[in-house]
């Protein structure tokens, strides 16, 4: 047994959550009916809802006994305080310092990063103000009317998608792209539909090594120069976001176009630094310190509030109750609405990148489940698809619903049928439907005995599926940056309560080095005894059919 596992705190939770598996959520309001209120909280904007989570007065306490004996707030303190808490790439983690608004001094190595934080949000503003004043041209002379941003996992996922969430606060004449695959349909789709004149390019990769980014940004670098047919239009059409200045010198970029950060920001939490620049073209850069003041909020808020009152710390406890103690494997993420459609891919690379992981902090394999499957999708469509598992299969899924009460799109009555629907769905979950009221149901819609004999079992739903639900008033950047930054401090509480490193991903090495090793063996009849004849036999295949 590890020494988490061992711990009174763990020992307790164990024994708690067995009996906890037994209570039904309708029966704990029906006992405490002021739990809506007990268990919900109004932080920076978000009005968020845990009640209908399976836990009670004793689960919180002994969770928070249990943060306490791990030092989860000694953690965070850590982290705010620019200690390398990244052991195993020896490595700050400070993406709280991009968005540090009040700009008091973090030190890394003693050196106070603010400076530097400030210089390239200055930066981006000259650029982004540039190129929507019509300042910054192509090489004809022509405004930008196009970003295409190439970049892929934390290069991608953050920035698609808040420019996908801020939609409506777009600014005119300029659309934003996002290319991150290295299947070709996807760049060679969109250059179709572009003109290289007025088009503009980001180069984003933290490292400048990745190698689908650097061969699609190849590829858009040959695409506009058959156009332009001048080596020196490129610095009008390409700039780069990166840490590795060598490397994009080399790409072809005038560094003078390059918009760094450095590598204390995790991939995965990057989109509050440079890798952010679409959405400050996007939106504009108010908009974009908006997202950064929404996002500060919340980050004081996780730095200040007592432990009781401290919700990202309670939501992460939480997290862990429903991983650890109570068996859930996965956690869906169900927004309302399709502007935050793209916030469960999001969140999966933010959680399991970070917690996915099965060694701790000593170099010793974890006898507990850490990180949980993050999945989910945009209701109401869910709701026409996979809901029917939530509802009556045999697994405990935890569920996060979002929403945001107004739209920037009145027209009908979508609003109220998107929220009434959400609020449905929690409310199912929790309470499901018994057998009694079931038969009670068919019999008043006159359906004869023999058919609810043999219907009514299908019915039943037992409910008893816990959710949290997260309401704000209108998708604004403050709101959307306060949302992410939440997450993204479950996830820190998460982490430091498994005695992982949430901030490396050494899982993703494997993959690459293998793809290296398969790359000059596609299209050609494998040698036997190179590979494992699983995939010399799919190699032979690939030979057959390739041209
Ligand atoms: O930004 P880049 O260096 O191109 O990296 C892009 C992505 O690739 C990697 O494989 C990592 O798993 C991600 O964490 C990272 O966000």
């Amino acid at each position: 047994m590890s020494r988490l596992t061992r711990s009174p705190a763990w020992q307790k939770l164990v024994h708690h959550g067995e009996q906890m598996k037994s209570v039904h959520l309708s029966d704990l309001f029906t006992q405490h009916p002021e739990r809506a209120q007990t268990y919900a909280q109004q932080v920076a904007g978000l009005h968020v809802d845990y009640s209908k989570q399976r836990i009670t007065r004793d689960t919180l306490d002994l969770l928070q006994q249990l943060a306490a004996d791990c030092g989860v707030l000694a953690r965070r303190d850590a982290m705010f305080a620019g200690e390398k808490i990244n052991t195993t790439e020896d490595r700050s983690v400070l993406h709280v310092a991009l968005r540090n608004r009040s700009n008091h001094p973090i030190l890394v190595d003693g050196e106070n990063v603010m400076p530097e934080v400030n210089e390239v949000l200055g930066r981006m503003r000259q650029f982004t103000d540039s190129v929507h004043e019509g300042r910054w041209l192509g090489y004809s002379g022509e405004r930008i009317t196009d970003v295409v941003n190439i970049g892929i996992g934390g290069s991608d996922l953050g920035p698609r998608m808040v420019c996908d969430a801020l939609a409506s606060h777009g600014l005119p004449g300029l659309r934003v792209h996002f290319v991150a695959n290295i299947a070709p349909s996807e760049i060679a789709s969109l250059l179709k539909t572009l003109d290289p004149a007025r088009t503009l390019f980001v180069v984003a990769s933290k490292t400048f090594t990745t190698q689908e980014t650097l061969t699609n940004a190849h590829t858009a670098r040959r695409w506009f120069l058959d156009h332009a047919q001048n080596e020196s239009a490129i610095e009008k059409h390409f700039v780069a976001v990166s840490t590795n200045h060598k490397a994009v010198a080399a790409f072809g970029i005038n560094t003078d176009n390059m918009f760094g950060f450095w590598d204390w920001v995790g991939g995965r939490y990057s989109l509050w630094s440079a890798i952010g620049l679409p959405i400050a073209l996007y939106i504009g850069m108010d908009g974009f310190e908006r997202l950064l003041e929404g996002a500060h909020a919340m980050d004081e808020h996780f730095r200040q509030a007592p432990a009781e009152q401290n919700l990202p710390l309670i939501l992460g406890l939480v997290d862990v109750w429903n991983s650890s103690f109570l068996g859930a494997e996965t956690l869906a993420v169900l927004p309302y609405g399709t502007r935050l459609g793209r916030l469960p891919a999001y969140l999966q690379q933010a959680s399991m990148e970070s917690n996915g992981k099965s060694v701790d902090l000593d170099g010793q394999r974890v006898d507990y489940a850490t990180g949980p499957v993050v999945w989910g999708g945009a209701g109401t469509n869910g709701q026409h698809a996979f809901y029917q598992l939530l509802h009556q299969g045999t697994r405990l899924i935890p569920t996060d619903f979002i929403a945001s009460i107004r739209t920037h799109s009145p027209i009908g009555e979508q609003q109220a049928m998107l929220l009434a629907n959400m609020l449905a769905q929690t409310r199912a979950l929790m309470l499901g439907r018994g057998l009694d009221a079931v038969v009670a149901e068919m019999k008043a819609a006159g359906i004869d005995d023999e058919t609810i004999a043999r219907v009514s079992p299908h019915r039943v739903f037992l409910g008893n599926q816990p959710s949290s639900t997260i309401l704000f008033p209108q998708m604004t950047p403050e709101a959307v940056g306060a949302l992410i930054a939440l997450y993204e401090h479950r996830i820190f509480v998460a982490g430091a309560i498994w005695h992982i490193d949430s901030y490396d991903q050494w899982g993703v090495e494997l993959g690459k080095q293998m793809a290296g090793e398969l790359l000059p063996a596609i299209g050609k009849a494998p040698v036997a005894g190179s590979f494992d004849p699983s995939t010399e036999a799919l190699l032979s295949t690939i030979h057959k059919h390739w041209v």
